[in-house]
């Protein structure tokens, strides 16, 4: 009965008859998955979380599978769906009070005593004062069909449609329910499940190798899909994965090279080096006349940016095809603007037509992954430089990143000197004979730009303002992800570089997030990542990351980044090493 929602056989005795097997219909219940985010919760042990989710996974019912893995993480779709729930605190809140009756006042004074909506919603529906006779428990179709219908309501009296589809489940939900309804809803789980833990259980609970989980993961982006074939097609199913035009592809990194030189080293003697772009990283996925454009963190901005959408139609020859390129935000005169302002073209929903003049990008392509029906992935990047150059017709917004394949120090240092001089950030050296590495952040891609990178790190608490700023968080935690543990951990306190109106954003922005508060500290669940510049990354003893950042310095919000995508220990451990090579050295 599996794929209609349905598990479970029964055994009935029928009085009438002899003792007959009949297959009764149970659909998994919302309150198995409550419990799970429960027991999640509980533990901070990453290996019981990894069981937890694993033992789950063994349960689901297949027509669920696809769904789950999301519902697991404490979303509802993939970043890359451009569907969003567009509930916030406010309208979750009245729903919550329509449906128990308790008014919405008290439920937000509560909030603000407990700290943690979820568990406010949690005692608003203990008290809840009626419930319908007609009243059915909730089960997890339902619960993500609806949410799924809240997403796509739009339009006028949109927010009361809303309202009354969510209160209806609140009717239904069981305290422990409606608390991690509220924060799927809101998108604060706090159950620290990431992605990591998330592969390693699909591979514990259906048998299959956690490399395999990895790279269909890498492929697609699509932990729905991956679930399904490890479960239906174990191994071999998931060693035949490969990539789709539709779905993005986590996109392959590089590390920093400490000059010229060094990269060529590295490269084998000869390498090919195309001005790094300082921009926001997108890939296009073209399918006829129909094309989606993804951010670095695979989110679809193809909205945000009509006109970009319009010349790609025409400038991609290829009928189907993904390319990836930077996009740059581009001035008056020419030179390349920082990238904070491609990013504000992203997060702007209307008025787009006053923007595409105010900020007008350029797009610089620089590899393909597939064409003409084909994955290009495991083809060297030289051979896939040919095919980009065969299928772009440049039309001065769109063209294909300026190269130059050399085994020349000399002549890679003038043109070094060159992409400086224009504005550019740098240049990324790429070898030659190099597959595209999904995800990967390997020393087949270096950059090599003058100055140290910058750090992404994700903001783990805070300490309150004092005097005039006591009202907003004056500095805060910067923690890097430890890999190993599955935790963040603090690497440096950050409290310059910020303006009072950002400090009052920041506060409104994590003051959701708060999950521990001991006097003026307070520390939140690691979601929101900022780029810091610091003087030196030092050794230390005094925290558990063994390193330190030396007088960090706030630069930018990177909403374009997930805490996944965060700088890790790792990270910081080969920009120390990096940091000590280059000491004396002088690159440009
Ligand atoms: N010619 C190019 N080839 C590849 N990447 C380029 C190029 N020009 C600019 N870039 C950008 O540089 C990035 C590669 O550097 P890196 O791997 O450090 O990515 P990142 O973590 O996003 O770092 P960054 O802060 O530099 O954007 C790419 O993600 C892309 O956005």
């Amino acid at each position: 009965m599996e794929g209609d929602g349905w598990r479970d056989i029964k055994v009935v005795r029928n009085p009438y008859f002899s003792l007959r097997i009949v297959p009764t219909v149970v659909p998994m219940r919302y309150l198995e998955l409550a419990q799970l985010y429960q027991r999640l919760e509980k533990t901070t042990l990453k290996t019981l979380k990894t069981r937890l989710v694993a033992d789950f996974l063994k349960k689901v019912p297949n027509d669920l599978l696809e769904i789950i893995p999301y519902l697991i993480l404490g979303d509802v779709f993939p970043e890359w769906d451009e569907r969003e729930l567009g509930v916030g605190e406010k309208l979750l809140i009245r729903a919550v009070s329509m449906a128990t009756g308790v008014d919405a006042k008290e439920i937000e004074n509560s909030v603000k005593e407990t700290g943690d909506l979820g568990e406010s919603v949690a005692l608003a529906i203990k008290k809840r004062k009626q419930r319908s006779f007609f009243s059915q428990p909730l089960t997890i179709k339902r619960v993500y069909d609806t949410l799924v219908k809240v997403a796509e309501i739009s339009g006028e009296g949109s927010q009361d449609k809303k309202l009354k589809y969510l209160a209806n489940l609140f009717m239904d939900a069981e305290p422990i329910e409606a608390k991690y309804l509220a924060r799927t809803i809101l998108g604060i789980m706090r159950t620290g499940v990431a992605e990591g833990i998330l592969r390693d259980a699909i591979a514990e609970a259906f048998h299959v190798k956690v490399e395999l989980v990895e790279r269909a993961y890498m492929l697609t982006s699509d932990f729905g899909f991956v679930t399904k074939v490890a479960k239906l097609e174990g191994n071999e199913g998931l060693a035949k994965v490969t990539i789709q035009v539709g779905k993005p592809i986590k996109p392959m990194l590089a590390q920093q090279a400490a000059s010229i030189k060094d990269a060529l080293l590295e490269m084998g003697g000869e390498a090919e080096f195309e001005i790094k772009y300082d921009g926001a990283r997108v890939q296009v996925h073209k399918d006829g006349d129909r094309i989606i454009v993804y951010s670095r963190r695979l989110e679809n901005v193809t909205r945000s940016i009509p006109e970009v959408v319009e010349r790609l139609k025409r400038a991609i020859k290829a009928e189907k095809a993904i390319v990836e390129g930077e996009l740059v935000a581009v001035g008056e005169d020419g030179r390349p603007l920082p990238f904070q302002y491609v990013l504000r073209r992203f997060r702007r929903k209307y008025n787009i037509e006053e923007m595409i003049e105010k900020i007008p990008l350029e797009l610089n392509l620089f590899d393909v992954l597939y064409v003409g029906g084909k994955a290009l992935i495991d083809e060297p990047f030289i051979e896939r430089r040919k095919t980009l150059e065969g299928i772009i017709e440049a039309d001065g917004w769109i063209k294909v990143a300026e190269n130059l394949i050399t085994k020349s120090v000399e002549e890679a240092e003038s043109f070094y000197r060159k992409a400086l001089g224009m504005g550019h950030e740098g240049l990324m050296a790429k070898r030659l004979d190099s597959v595209y590495e999904p995800g990967n952040r390997g020393k087949k891609w270096l950059k090599i730009k003058p100055t140290m990178e910058n750090l992404d790190l994700v903001i783990i608490g805070a300490e309150w303002g004092e005097g005039r700023r006591a009202h907003v968080f004056g500095s805060f935690i910067l923690g890097a992800y430890d890999p190993h543990t599955g935790e963040f951990v603090e690497v440096g306190k950050v409290g310059s570089g910020f303006t009072d109106e950002d400090l009052i954003e920041f506060t409104k922005m994590l003051k959701r997030l708060i999950t521990k508060e001991e006097g003026k500290r307070v520390w939140f669940e690691p979601k929101v990542v900022i780029e810091v510049t610091y003087q030196e990354i030092q050794k230390s003893p005094k925290y558990r990351s063994g390193f330190a950042l030396r007088f960090p310095r706030y630069v930018a919000l990177r909403d374009d980044k997930g805490p996944e995508d965060a700088d890790t220990i790792e990270r910081i451990a080969q920009l120390y090493e990096l940091q000590e090579r280059m000491k004396g050295k002088k690159i440009a």
